[in-house]
This record gives structure tokens, C-alpha cells and sequence, in this order.
């Protein structure tokens, strides 16, 4: 007789910032865990998975990982977005949890076991001016890390997308009554960055991986003429240089420079990069399992990538639980087409929540040998951490039009 599913509940705790996890138990007391995080709409996700899919996991078999996949995506038929997606991705992480942890090995043996030594990752470095990030940098290259994004303030700006306000901890969903606003001038931006890369390249030189994250912000043309702009100061990727539901406004980018191109962290299917990788309009994809289906969907979308060339960037910011990361890292270790993991650590309080296998060292992280994700979730503590409403901030330009965070 195969084993069942005898137990699904949700657990929602804020160590700092809030998480949703899915716990899955089965007949044979194996236990399993899935992140189904989405930062500022947590509850959504929460009671989607509450009301309608836990009730559907009991007595399933935990084997059953493809069926109930299809199971709860075709079955729901509103299909996609990031609320299903995130909900499907918690129910697809538990379950390869499961199945890894009954076979007695880290779920990257079960994916094809290691294809390299370890996962090579970016930090964040960033400041409210230049010589601010350029001690972050210096301080990221003394700890190992081979890349490292950078983020600045824009002279006559207040906060802006990247800059955290403690040094230590970047952490945007804060406002708890109503979204923080913020105020944004492309053109501030846009004449102030280079100077950003020119002094990075001048003090640290070009041995080590520069990233930047432009967060939406530009217009097609704007991002042609930027990525056009920059390319002496050589970026490993500019990430997010357009809103990229129009798929085909990145053949403008693509057309006028050879600044590679990131991006994918809000796509929640394949479908919502099918023609920047088959036409291999972006350089790398930016998926992660919470958001785009769990380690199922995400393995998928990157083989396909693999296809044209494209490599993986996925997402890890701090709104990506341990759970999650643990689930990127596996994936990171066994895939053809692994190009960088993105590392913001979390805080003290949510490693104590959340007891992970995976741990840093040379640049690198590295999923230990523990069986499944490697990771154990402390509900005693979790509950000590009640939810707390946090909303993204919101952005409009100076004369107050709504424009991207
Ligand atoms: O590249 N990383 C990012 O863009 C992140 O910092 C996102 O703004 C947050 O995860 C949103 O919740
Ligand atoms: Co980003």
C-alpha cells in the first residue's frame, strides 16, 4: 500500500519579515515543506491554500508529484498568476521533499545529482551614495563572493528601489497601514548610474561579476540606449530593464546592445517568458520555485532555457524563505545551465524559524547533505512571530504619476 497524505496546514510567521510555508505530512510520518511566499499579498496565498487545496491533499499519494501538479493547475481552471502559482509551488517543493527525504538523499541527487562544485552567488551591495556602496563591495569581495550587485541613492531623490535603510538587512515590504511611497526620476537615474559602474570598475576592476537591478524602470528605448551606455563597464546582467509583459519590447534592448539581460522574478509560468527565451530575447531567467510552480515548473522552464542558450539567475532576495532558497540551491546544483544564484541573506530570526542544511563558504553556497530540502521549520517559535500586514512600496514619478516600484 502506498503511502498517503494524513496532514496539510499552513503555517504563517513573521521573523522579521512574514512567510507562508506549507507542511505536508504523510501515513509514514514523512514530513515535507513548501514556501508559498508572495511579499505584500501573503494571506492570499495563505487562504487559497487553506480553503481550496488542502482539503484536496488529504489522502493523495505523496508520490504522485506530476499528477498533482496537473491535478491542482488544470483543475483549477483559472489558470496561472501568482497567487495559484504560489500555491501550486508549495504543494510541488513539499512533495519533492518528501519523495527525496523516503529515497534518503538531498533532492538534488533525485534531479540528476551534482553537476559542479557549488552555487555560485551575487550580494547586494548598496548605499545612499557612491562611496557608501563601493565599502559594501570592498566588504562582499573580502568575504569570497565572486559577484555583486549594486544599488545606489539618486542625488535629489528620497529612497529608492535597492537602498536599504540599515546597513545590515535590505528589507522593502515595510508599510504596514498603506504602501510607502516613494519618487522616481528616470532621467536623475539614468545620468547618475554609470558613474556608479565607473567608480566600481576603477577601484575593483573587472575580475569579479557586476550586476545591477533596474527594477522595471525603463522604457524599451530607454534600456536600448542604456545597455548601449554601459557596456564598457562590462555587467555579468542588467536586470529588469523593462516591464516585461510585453515579451517582444526586449527585441528593441536586444537589438542595440550586448549587455546581457536578466529577468523573470515576477513570471509565475513558462508562458510568461516562452518568447524572451525562444527568441532569445533575454540572457538569463530570473524564476524561482515560490513563484513559478515549485522545483517542478522552475526545472522545466530552465531545461528549456537551456535550449537557446539562455542560463539560470534565479531570484533570492529575503522575501524567498529558507525553504525556497534550499529548493533554488538543488535545483542550482544538478541543472546544465546554471549562470548565478542571487544570496540576501536572511535575518537571525528567520534561520532560527527556519534550520537549513545549506550554508555559504567560498563564494558559494552549498546544500549539504541532509536527506530533502534540508530544512526544518520551528513552529513552536514560528508562532512566536505573529503575521503582520507589510506592503511593497509604490512609485510615482515627480509630478505624481504612477509609475513601477
Ligand atoms: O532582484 N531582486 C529583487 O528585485 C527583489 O529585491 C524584489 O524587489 C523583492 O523580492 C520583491 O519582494
Ligand atoms: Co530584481
Amino acid at each position: 500500500m502506498s503511502d498517503r497524505i494524513v496532514d496539510a496546514k499552513v503555517i504563517v510567521t513573521c521573523p522579521g519579515r512574514n512567510f507562508v510555508t506549507l507542511k505536508l505530512t504523510t501515513a509514514d510520518g514523512v514530513t515535507g515543506l513548501g514556501d508559498a511566499t508572495l511579499n505584500g499579498r501573503e494571506l492570499a496565498v495563505a487562504t487559497y491554500l487553506q480553503e481550496y487545496v488542502c482539503p484536496l491533499l488529504l489522502g493523495r499519494d505523496p508520490a504522485q508529484i506530476n499528477d498533482t501538479w496537473q491535478y491542482l493547475y488544470r483543475g483549477a481552471y483559472w489558470r496561472r498568476g501568482p497567487v495559484t502559482m504560489a500555491s501550486i509551488a508549495a504543494v510541488d517543493m513539499a512533495l519533492w521533499d518528501i519523495k527525496a527525504k523516503t529515497a534518503g538523499m538531498p533532492l538534488y541527487q533525485l534531479l540528476g545529482g551534482r553537476a559542479r562544485d557549488g552555487v555560485t552567488v551575487y550580494g547586494h551591495a548598496n548605499g545612499r551614495d557612491i562611496p557608501e556602496v563601493l565599502d559594501e563591495v570592498a566588504a562582499f569581495l573580502e568575504r569570497g563572493y565572486k559577484a555583486v550587485r549594486v544599488q545606489v541613492g539618486i542625488p535629489g531623490l528620497g529612497a529608492v528601489y535597492g537602498v536599504s535603510k540599515d546597513r545590515t538587512f535590505y528589507e522593502p515590504a515595510t508599510g504596514t497601514d498603506r504602501p510607502e511611497e516613494t519618487r522616481w526620476s528616470t532621467e536623475a537615474y539614468l545620468h547618475f548610474v554609470p558613474q556608479l559602474f565607473a567608480a566600481v570598475r576603477d577601484r575593483f576592476g573587472f575580475d569579479f561579476h557586476l550586476l545591477h537591478d533596474a527594477h522595471h524602470r525603463l522604457t524599451p528605448t530607454e534600456a536600448a540606449k542604456f545597455g548601449k551606455r554601459i557596456e564598457e563597464y562590462d555587467l555579468f546582467w542588467l536586470e529588469d530593464p523593462t516591464p516585461a509583459e510585453a515579451q517582444d519590447a526586449f527585441r528593441i534592448i536586444k537589438q542595440h546592445t550586448t549587455t546581457p539581460i536578466a529577468v523573470g522574478e515576477v513570471f509565475n509560468t513558462i508562458w510568461d517568458c516562452h518568447q524572451l527565451i525562444s527568441e532569445r530575447l533575454i540572457d538569463f531567467i530570473r524564476v524561482t520555485p515560490v513563484h513559478a510552480g515549485g522545483v517542478s515548473h522552475v526545472k522545466r522552464i530552465v531545461e528549456f532555457a537551456d535550449l537557446y542558450g539562455v542560463r539560470s539567475g534565479f531570484h533570492g532576495a529575503t522575501d524567498m524563505s529558507p525553504v525556497c532558497m534550499a529548493a533554488a540551491i538543488h535545483l542550482d546544483m544538478s541543472i546544465a545551465n546554471f549562470g548565478l544564484q542571487e544570496y540576501m541573506h536572511h535575518t537571525e530570526e528567520t534561520n532560527a524559524v527556519f534550520r537549513h542544511a545549506y550554508y555559504f563558504a567560498d563564494g558559494c553556497l552549498h546544500p549539504g547533505d541532509e536527506p530533502g530540502l534540508g530544512v526544518t521549520l520551528d513552529e513552536e517559535l514560528a508562532a512566536t512571530f505573529p503575521y503582520r500586514r507589510a506592503y511593497l512600496p509604490v512609485n510615482r514619478l515627480l509630478d505624481g504619476t504612477m509609475f513601477h516600484w
